[in-house]
């Protein structure tokens, strides 16, 4: 059977996860979000990629890509590059993004979505997301945990694509 493959993608200003506001989003960096991730993957016998981009173009090159579409799709690769599953924190392009939006659409991949913070405990303009309403799940408000639980989710709930 064909493992299981997530792509853990995080956008603009998670790279700075653990300097970033602590009040709101904790002291765990990035780098410990990823590390951790990957532990559990392992033990979870599933492959996992990782992801962050400031740029939301670079974003979308990086879904069409867990497809096996797009710019940095190697050619002939389209069964080994794609993913069955793609979870995200898009960050700020949560509120205003119909392109990661029309991108995650057009793979057709289940994705779950993930934020730190409770955006519905916020300002106002967190509280719409462009990515709720088409995702498989939506966590938020967990902290970091919110990461190891939708890869926990992910691994036990969805099944392989293709
Ligand atoms: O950058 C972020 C992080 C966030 O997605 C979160 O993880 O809580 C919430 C967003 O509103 C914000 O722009």
């Amino acid at each position: 059977m064909t493992r299981r493959r997530i792509l853990l993608i995080n956008g603009p200003n998670l790279n700075l996860l653990g300097k970033r506001e602590p009040h709101i989003y904790g002291s765990t960096t990035l780098t410990d979000v990823e590390t951790q991730a990957r532990d559990q993957a392992t033990r979870l016998d599933i492959e996992l990629e990782t992801f962050q981009s400031n740029h939301e173009g670079a974003i979308v090159d990086r879904i069409q890509q867990a497809a096996g579409w797009g710019p940095n799709a190697a050619a002939a690769n389209e069964e080994r590059e794609r993913v069955s599953v793609i979870i995200i924190n898009p960050g700020g392009l949560t509120h205003t993004s119909v392109s990661v939006r029309d991108a995650l659409l057009g793979v057709d991949i289940p994705f779950v979505e993930i934020h730190v913070s409770n955006v519905h405990a916020r300002e106002p303009f967190r509280h719409h997301s462009y990515f709720s309403d088409k995702a498989t799940a939506v966590i938020c408000g967990l902290g970091v945990y919110g990461y190891a639980a939708a890869i926990e989710f992910a691994a036990r709930h969805l099944k392989v694509n293709r």
